[in-house]
């Protein structure tokens, strides 16, 4: 479930920008959705100039574009830490706190983002939200189906089974999984949301992020403004 509008010309801002903040020798965690390929491509073309780095990718889509633009891949399951991780989000609030998940990628999207020293989110304004709104994607087990329907009704969400645009049925997940996106309306305590989902048997991952942004690069109209966890 995607989120609708945004300026690409804004999201290349802040994916170019964001692609800055890497040095040589870095691990770097890559990750899904458009404003992410930009900084994949950013990052391809330092790679070009002499840039030595490894990627991370967080689904097939980020591994295939970071390989089409010569960044050397290695896997998730080979890595420990990650030096700097750049990824996009779907809603970021006051206290950055974000959903992810609009491009069904947010399971591994939240290893990766979780094993950086430093995570980077890149987004344009139209995600900015002084709460969190949307509709939270939640990964499952698709024998689990039925039964974490009802835990996130019984948390107050309105689930509903994410739907393929191109193929009859559901989205599967790169990692075979189903997605339920769940209405809670506005999110007024996204920490404790976030425990409340994570603790339902049948949740692969959801996609609440708290507490794990360190910074957001918001590109604009004619330049970036960088948000940051702990503003001095
Ligand atoms: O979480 C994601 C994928 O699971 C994306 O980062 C999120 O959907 C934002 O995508 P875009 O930059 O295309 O708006």
């Amino acid at each position: 479930m995607k989120t609708p509008g945004g300026s690409d010309a804004a999201k290349r801002r802040a994916g170019e920008h964001a692609a800055e903040v890497v040095t040589d020798g870095d691990v770097v965690g890559l990750g899904t959705g458009s404003t992410a390929a930009h900084a994949i491509r950013a990052l391809g073309r330092a790679v070009d100039d002499g840039l030595d780095v490894r990627g991370v990718a967080t689904s097939y889509a980020s591994r295939d574009l970071a390989r089409e633009v010569g960044i050397p891949v290695v896997g998730l399951d080979s890595v420990e830490r990650i030096d700097v991780a750049i990824d996009g989000a779907d809603q970021v609030d006051d206290g950055l706190a974000l959903i992810k998940g609009g491009g069904a990628a947010h399971a591994r999207e939240k290893v990766v983002d979780s094993a950086a020293d430093r995570f980077v989110v890149v987004v344009d304004p139209s995600k900015e939200t002084p709460e969190l709104d949307r509709p939270v994607p939640v990964e499952i087990l698709p024998d689990a189906r039925a039964t974490v329907r009802r835990a996130l009704r019984d948390l107050g969400g309105t689930p509903t089974l994410r739907t393929a645009e191109r193929k009859d049925g559901p989205v599967v997940t790169d990692n075979g999984n189903l997605v339920l996106d769940a209405d809670f309306g506005t999110v007024a305590e996204p920490r404790a949301l976030a425990t409340d989902l994570a603790t339902i048997p049948g949740v692969v991952e959801h996609g609440l992020f708290v507490g794990l942004a360190d910074e957001v690069h918001v590109g604009g109209a004619d330049g970036v403004r960088v948000r940051t966890a702990n503003p001095e």
